[in-house]
């Protein structure tokens, strides 16, 4: 290489980093002016903002701590060039949600958990607020995945890393095409499901594919939704209350001394029980979700519409508001005593002013509020009543002296569907009769099922022959 052609392209290296330099500079300057209109929070770092201050394990206990910190109900974090609005306090939260929820029912734009994925503009738990929400909203569901934590994954700092080509950086590429294979596995169950006899919801989806002109994705994101966002929830705050049952007997026995007091020794317990007659239950049910809310972030952020003024700060259309609810429903002037289980809070009204009628938020805020809330709550009440009446629910025993083992109430999983970390527990049938009932009632509900029996024959290498893009 000749020596002239080394000092030109010496010159056009050094030009493009000093444009590099100049860009950088003229956009952190646009970071440090908006920062002064944001709520307070930890000092940015150009481009990367705050990603190596926020920890990437549980990172809400730490946000937590922020609130005490900068004496504010929410904090300002920067993940990249970005900031995100993290709402640690139940009333602000409620402010902006739910009394402007017409303006924060939008998402904002999410690099893993949507362009990548190809879900921004296909699934319902990432589209923007809009008509093609509502086509799936009526549709019901969600899937929350712990690519929503901020600070946690390099890619939502960096967003141009996703553009980057798969021979520089595979991440991206393998990611997105094993999305393509899921959203088509999905669809190809749905296929397979509405073919089936009975009703069930594959049909009503497969309908709705040609009447709403939903694509397969779409078809295959709802389907999806239901496990992703039904399964894991519903079966964490189970295991929670569980948990809560072996820690906190007292409560168990109130619980069991109602459902007595209701309902005679020779049946189990029903809806019709369930309305009005058990008091303590419902709110034993709703302390449950609110001391160890499973969707520790409240799903997925919102995201305004407009630009919003709030208590002398300027949100921008688009701002990224998180609901961390880890912080708001362990709030001791809300919640006084938060770790201890005490369904009372709840009881007879409640105890405590909440800006709510329900007293918590485990299902979200506003028009973006869960959709399978109902269906969520129902099931829970149902299947909780029937597993506190059937049984004592005790500590399990060590292996050595056969004592009680000490439980962890903090010793939660790290996903952002927090669930507790597995515990030895005991379930005693309360007595000989119950034992009697509940195998009688087990074989009945078996047979009932026999029908859905059967395995699908569709594999993950099905779908990779023709996954589906949008
Ligand atoms: C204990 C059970 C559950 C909890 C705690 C829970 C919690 C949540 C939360 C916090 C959100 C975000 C709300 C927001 O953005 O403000 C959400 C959204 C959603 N949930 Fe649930 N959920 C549960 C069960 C279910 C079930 C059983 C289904 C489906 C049958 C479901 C489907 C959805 C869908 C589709 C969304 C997205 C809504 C949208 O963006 O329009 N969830 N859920």
């Amino acid at each position: 290489m000749s020596l002239s052609l080394l000092g030109s392209l010496e010159k056009a290296l050094l030009a493009g980093l000093a444009l590099g330099l100049i860009a950088t500079i003229i956009d952190y300057i646009r970071m440090l002016k908006l920062r002064q209109k944001l709520p307070p929070g930890p000092f940015p770092l150009p481009l990367v903002g705050n990603h190596f201050q926020t920890p990437s394990i549980r990172p809400w206990i730490e946000w937590e701590k922020w609130t005490e910190y900068y004496n504010s109900p929410m904090i300002t974090l920067w993940i990249g060039r970005h900031p995100r609005i993290i709402l640690n306090d139940a009333w602000t939260a409620s402010d902006l949600l739910e009394k402007k929820s017409d303006i924060f029912s939008s998402r904002p734009r999410l690099i893993l958990m949507g362009d990548v994925i190809n879900a921004t503009k296909t699934n319902q738990t990432t589209l923007p607020y809009g008509d093609r929400w509502r086509v799936h909203r009526k549709l019901i569901l969600m899937e929350v995945v712990n690519f929503v934590v901020p600070g946690v994954f390099i890619m939502e700092t960096l967003p141009f890393l996703s553009k980057l080509p798969s021979w520089l950086y595979k991440f991206p590429s393998q990611l997105s095409f094993g999305a393509a294979c899921m959203w088509r596995y999905f669809y190809l169950l749905t296929e397979e499901g509405a073919k089936a006899s009975e009703d069930n919801f594959s049909k009503i989806l497969m309908n709705s594919q040609e009447k709403s002109g939903l694509t397969d994705v779409e078809v295959g994101g709802l389907a999806g939704n239901l496990i992703g966002g039904g399964v894991d929830t519903t079966s964490s705050t189970m295991i929670s209350c569980v948990l809560a049952m072996c820690a906190f007997p007292d409560v168990q026995r109130k619980a069991q001394a109602e459902i007595d007091s209701v309902i005679s020794a020779d049946r189990s317990p029903t809806w019709e029980d369930l309305d009005t007659k058990l008091p303590y239950i419902v709110a034993l049910v709703k302390e449950v979700l609110r001391w160890r809310s499973v969707a520790i972030l409240a799903g997925i952020p919102h995201a305004n519409t407009k630009d919003v003024e709030y208590k002398g700060y300027h949100f921008p259309a688009g701002t990224n508001m998180i609901g961390n609810l880890w912080a708001i429903h362990r709030n001791p002037r809300d919640f006084p005593d938060p770790d201890v289980f005490r369904p009372e809070r709840f009881l007879n009204g409640l105890e405590r002013p909440y800006p709510n009628a329900k007293g918590s938020n485990p299902f979200g805020w506003g028009r973006r509020q869960c959709s399978g809330q109902p269906f969520a709550e129902q099931g829970l009440l149902y299947s909780l009543t029937r597993l506190i009446w059937a049984f004592d629910l005790k500590a399990g025993l060590d292996n050595n002296q056969g004592k009680e083992v000490k439980l962890d109430i903090f010793a939660y999983t790290e996903s952002e569907n927090m669930r507790p970390e597995p515990f030895k527990a005991r379930f005693i049938p309360r007595s000989e009769k119950i034992h009697r009932l509940v195998m009688e009632e087990a074989a009945v509900a078996r047979e009932a099922l026999r029908k859905y029996d059967g395995e699908t024959k569709l594999t993950m290498e099905d779908a990779s022959r023709n996954p589906a893009w949008v």
